[in-house]
């Protein structure tokens, strides 16, 4: 089939029925849901884009196995302008959500892409295994899905491994084998927009203990598998808020859900690992995971990029942008976009061709960015905060805004700047509190914190193995040179 349009992403979803629970009912019209309509809206967007003679060329190609036009999603980079087609990709569909949604299906496409490319990995191994992640992403490719993911488990108890948690089956872990697949019961968090896509796959990052057997499993399943059920988290807005007063909430809310496993089975040719807990500690090293960090690096730089933006224009919009405080603060701003946008670069140019052939972006920058944003973007948000200060709490509802009684007062009390009328600034400031003071807001703060794991180990990883990576020869250059310089006599240099 290749790609899909967006409104055969919604025929997709009114053929399934997965056990979708809310504000504590049972989701029976997925696509109808209030909460939900907007964001699939959205996807489905981003899936037509795929046939616009504007973009298609850009954002999709001609797949050589199979004749047919795929998202370049599934590019297996071999050279610099595969990577160049790819970020093109994540850089169009970011910009139609200005990076505020992180989950759209190239971030799973690509990462499934890597993951297939790196068979090798599985097939040590086991065959079986290697051969099902290798199917899995042709069908994926060639029915142009839509995967979320669920590769943590639930917090519980931190200080415990998976197998010392209260119950077995707290973390979700291996039942038993049966002639048709394994049977998995337990739970995973967090899969975003888990209700409005196709399929799960499930993962996990390293961390395994002895003893943890059972949850060392990855695999994958359509979303409305038997036994699986999705527990979404509040919504954030009702899907009823008007797009005047929110701008951004109402259209790009991204809800997560914790996914409860009731004795799913899992057909074993959809298990790409289990009972391994040396395979499932290698994966997200040894698999080429990094890939996704690509297209979390191109979105997040769009959405870094958005804050700035947005910083700037309210300082503008009520002359405060000559104050030299304002002034450092949106220097500021703009100098972290730029340290991401040459980070990006610096992946990308100095890319690494593996063993068998795949170019991916050089990984240090890439971990770089990944270590940064998440300072970066909670910063540009309270940057935001301090410039738009009371303004962003004084804005009327759109209904005031209309009131024929209060539309004097309005005018002129709401205004900015010569030259920005009130309704010009109100809107502009009901776009600035989406973003920093909304609960929709705040979220996004949480997801650029956490989206690619805990930050704190993340970084202590990256100095580990940047350690193993690198001898400090510097230091040696520079004792050494010293040693050297002591036993010259004066005046034997040239
Ligand atoms: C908005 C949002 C969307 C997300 N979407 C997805 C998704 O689609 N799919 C998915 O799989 N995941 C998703 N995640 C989950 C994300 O992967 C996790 O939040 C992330 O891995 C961090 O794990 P945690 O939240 O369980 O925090 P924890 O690991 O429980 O950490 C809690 C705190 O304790 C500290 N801590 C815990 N353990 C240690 C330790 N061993 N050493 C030192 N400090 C420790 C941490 O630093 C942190 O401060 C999402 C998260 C957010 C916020
Ligand atoms: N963002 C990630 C995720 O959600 C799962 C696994 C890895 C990452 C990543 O950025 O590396």
């Amino acid at each position: 089939m290749g790609i899909r349009t967006g409104a055969q992403y919604i025929n997709g979803l009114k053929s399934r029925q997965p056990e979708v629970w809310m504000s504590g009912r049972k989701v029976t019209d997925l696509v109808n849901e209030p909460v939900f309509q907007q964001p699939i809206r959205e996807i489905a967007r981003l899936y037509d884009m795929q046939h616009d003679p504007e973009y298609s060329d850009k954002i999709t190609h001609i797949c050589e196995e199979t004749g047919e036009r795929v998202s370049n999603a599934f590019l297996i980079p071999k050279s610099f302008e595969d990577l160049q087609a790819r970020r093109a990709l994540f850089e169009t569909w970011a910009k139609e959500n200005f990076g505020l949604m992180g989950r759209t299906p190239d971030f799973l496409n690509v990462t499934v892409s890597s993951m297939a490319s790196n068979a090798a990995f599985f097939e040590k191994y086991n065959p079986d295994w290697a051969k099902n992640i290798q199917n899995y992403y042709k069908y994926i490719r060639d029915n142009d899905l839509f995967l979320t993911h669920a590769i943590v488990n639930p917090q519980n108890d931190r200080s415990k491994a998976s197998h010392e948690q209260k119950e077995t089956f707290t973390h979700l872990g291996l039942v038993k084998e049966t002639p048709e697949g394994i049977i998995v019961r337990g739970a995973k968090m967090l899969a975003t927009l888990a209700p409005i896509t196709d399929e799960v796959i499930v993962y996990s990052f390293p961390g395994f203990k002895p003893r943890d057997e059972r949850y060392a499993l990855s695999f994958a399943i359509p979303i409305d598998t038997p036994g699986l059920r999705l527990l979404c988290r509040e919504p954030m807005q009702d899907g009823t808020r008007s797009l005047f007063d929110h701008p951004l909430a109402s259209r790009f809310e991204e809800m997560d859900a914790i996914l409860v496993f009731h004795d799913v089975l899992v057909p074993w040719d959809r298990v790409f690992m289990h009972s391994n807990v040396e395979a499932a500690n290698q994966l997200y090293s040894q698999t080429g995971l990094m890939q996704s960090t690509h297209q979390n690096g191109v979105r997040g730089l769009t959405k870094l990029s958005f804050a700035m933006e947005i910083a700037a224009r309210l300082a503008d919009a009520i002359g405060v942008d000559g104050y030299l405080n304002v002034q450092t603060q949106l220097g500021e701003l703009v100098q972290s976009v730029e340290v991401i946008r040459a980070l990006l670069r610096v992946s990308e140019y100095e890319y690494v061709t593996t063993p068998h052939g795949e170019v991916i972006p050089a990984g240090i920058p890439l971990e770089t960015i990944r270590g940064m944003l998440p300072k970066m973007y909670p910063r540009a948000i309270e940057i935001i905060q301090t410039i738009g200060a009371g303004g962003l709490l004084m804005m009327p509802s759109g209904d005031d805004f209309e009131n024929e009684e209060l539309r004097d007062d309005m005018d002129r009390y709401y205004g900015g700047r010569s030259g920005v009328s009130a309704y010009d600034r109100i809107r502009l400031f009901k776009l600035a509190w989406d973003l920093c003071g909304e609960g929709f807001g705040q979220r996004l703060v949480q997801y650029e914190r956490y989206y690619s794991g805990d930050p704190v180990r993340k970084l202590g990883m990256f100095y580990s193995n940047f350690k193993r990576q690198h001898s400090f020869k510097l230091v040696d250059d520079a004792l050494n040179g010293a040693l050297k310089a002591q036993k010259e006599p004066v005046g034997t240099q040239d």
